[in-house]
């Protein structure tokens, strides 16, 4: 065993998620049409390509007044069709739509529900000096940073995007992830026969990876024998940029996956989680080619480490940055032992977050119900804050 994996063992909870995190090489940016970024992440900055908003804009339906009141009426201006009368005189008043063009000159837009318009003239309060009008460029300048490298592209962000005439974006792609559920004792349909176990990480994987911002591009069922299986099925996954092996985690005579590792000279990154449920998850590189995640068998272990080691890296692939956990107070009492995180699945409905229970390491009850899964530390008192990983967007 190198002297590295020996510092990547048994790792604190929130020091594997950095070292996934760190270890990730951003895959190359590609450029996409709008309509193909949705989840992707930004690899430039997004700089307004114009002023936002572009032209001195109404806000209001009513009348773009110059001067003092009483004003005569001089024209109209609606939105895609300007007033073309050039400067508005004092005196003078353009009725307006909302979204239209304000005229040169114009004083301020005086809404229609506080004008009296008759016959070409319109009376009204004097309304203040730009009032209702939505000034060139005072949402952001020409030029300015609207997002930072690293965003990932959401309904917002598409809006704001198109708002200023984007077509295309700089993005990194989802990075493609392969799975290898592990298991001699699995079957795929229907309910288990004696000893048998119905998988329940296949059914999960697909939408786990694409919410972390990974793409399964392919999932693959493997039995513990023959012995040389495992490492055939990791070897077809060679071009992806991940591959994610459930089960065979551990130190039993089916578990290869730790053996298989060191027999390919992979880079260890964490071996070993400090961590209930979870522990024996692991993260390494094979020589030139993917990352390799063991996920535990156990589903409810497998689901906390795929947000302890497959969401950072997935974050790092794609450029984005590990942001801060979200934390709440943690109000009933969940012991973790000493130098042991706790993962538990908890209800967000009030000030605080609550355990609720269902959280074996094979069961999965608590966490289909769960907002989040808190991190609990060794000797956190309830009341006091704790990490969360969100569960519901
Ligand atoms: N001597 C030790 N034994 C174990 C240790 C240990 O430290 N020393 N750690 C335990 C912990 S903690 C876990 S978690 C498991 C991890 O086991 P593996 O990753 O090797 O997984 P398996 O042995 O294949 O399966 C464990 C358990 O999960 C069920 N399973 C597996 N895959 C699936 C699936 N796709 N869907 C549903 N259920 C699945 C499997 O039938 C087993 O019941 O090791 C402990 N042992
Ligand atoms: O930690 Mo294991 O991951 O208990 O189920």
């Amino acid at each position: 065993m190198t002297a590295d994996r020996e510092t990547r063992r048994d790792v604190p909870w929130a020091t594997a998620r950095e070292y996934a995190h760190a270890a990730a090489e951003p895959t190359p940016p590609v450029r996409v049409t709008l309509d193909r970024a949705a989840g992707l992440v930004l690899a430039a900055d997004l700089v307004a390509a114009t002023p936002l908003p572009a032209f001195d804009t109404s806000a209001m339906d009513g009348f773009a007044v110059a001067g003092t009141g009483p004003w005569t009426i001089v024209g109209s201006a609606r939105p895609g069709r300007s007033w073309t009368g050039g400067r508005l005189e004092d005196g003078h008043a353009v009725e307006i739509s909302t979204g239209a063009v304000v005229p040169p000159g114009t004083r301020a837009v005086l809404p229609v529900e506080r004008a009296t318009a008759d016959e070409g003239g319109v009376s009204g309060p004097t309304p203040p000096n730009g009032k209702h009008i939505r000034h060139t460029g005072e949402d952001a300048a020409a030029g300015a940073r609207l997002a930072p490298a690293g965003t990932r592209v959401g309904p917002a962000l598409f809006g704001l995007a198109a708002s200023c005439g984007y077509d295309e974006l700089l993005v990194r792609r989802a990075p493609a992830v392969r799975a290898i559920v592990t298991g001699g004792e699995l079957v795929r349909h229907g309910r288990p026969g004696p000893g048998r176990v119905r998988d329940a990480l296949g059914p999960m994987l697909p939408s786990l990876v694409a919410d972390l911002g990974g793409r399964l591009d392919g999932l693959v069922h493997v039995p513990d024998q023959p012995s040389t299986a495992l490492g055939e099925a990791v070897e077809a996954a060679a071009d992806a940029d991940v591959v994610v092996v459930t089960g065979s985690t551990s130190v039993g005579v089916t578990d290869g996956l730790r053996r298989l590792l060191g027999e390919r000279g992979a880079r260890w990154i964490v071996d070993a989680v400090a961590c209930r449920p979870g522990h024996p998850q692991l993260l390494a590189r094979l020589r030139g080619g993917p990352y390799v995640i063991g996920l535990p068998g156990n589903p409810f272990a497998a689901l906390t480490a795929a947000y302890t080691l497959l969401g950072p890296l997935l974050a790092g692939l794609s450029g984005r940055v590990l942001g801060r956990l979200p934390q709440a107070p943690l109000i009933t009492a969940v012991p973790a032992p000493a130098g042991r995180t706790r993962v538990v699945p908890v209800a967000w409905d009030g000030p605080g977050v609550r355990a609720l229970g269902g959280d074996r390491p094979a069961f999965l009850n608590g966490a289909a119900l769960g907002d989040a899964l808190a991190a609990v530390p060794h000797g956190i008192e309830p009341g006091q804050p704790v990490p969360l990983i969100l569960l519901r967007g």
